[in-house]
């Protein structure tokens, strides 16, 4: 559905929208714009990423791999960036969780292969 498919978008009170035609091309917008935003955002996880592949050719163990320490000074750190850029902390440190948790799989896979250990 076009922004201007339903309503008049663009016409709205001071006391908010006025109508569902008007809510839809509002939610339609912000949709293209989440849609771009995730474009941006998976790019630079796509660097991240690769990142993270190139520092895990140096290192030799498991505990290298976990580095627990790291990883609860990067949750503090987002959680940190993510208040001051006005967002809930929650969310941030709980994306990293998830993403840290799938780069450290990934981490493990790529130790077990250069050592030729099954994973
Ligand atoms: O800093 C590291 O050693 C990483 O492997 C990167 C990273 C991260 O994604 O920030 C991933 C896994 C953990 O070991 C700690 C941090």
């Amino acid at each position: 559905m076009t922004e201007r498919s339903e309503g008049t978008p663009g016409r709205h009170s001071v006391t908010g929208n006025v109508g569902p035609g008007y809510a839809q091309g509002e939610i339609d917008r912000m949709r293209n714009r989440i849609d771009e935003l995730d474009e941006q955002i998976v790019a630079l996880l796509a660097e991240r990423t690769a990142a993270v592949r190139i520092l895990t050719e140096h290192k030799t163990d498991e505990a290298a791999v976990r580095s627990p320490d790291r990883v609860r000074a990067v949750l503090a750190r987002v959680e940190m960036l993510a208040e001051r850029h006005g967002m809930p902390p929650r969310i941030a440190r709980e994306t990293y969780r998830a993403l840290i948790e799938e780069l450290t799989a990934m981490q493990l896979v790529r130790l077990a292969r250069r050592r030729g250990t099954p994973v």
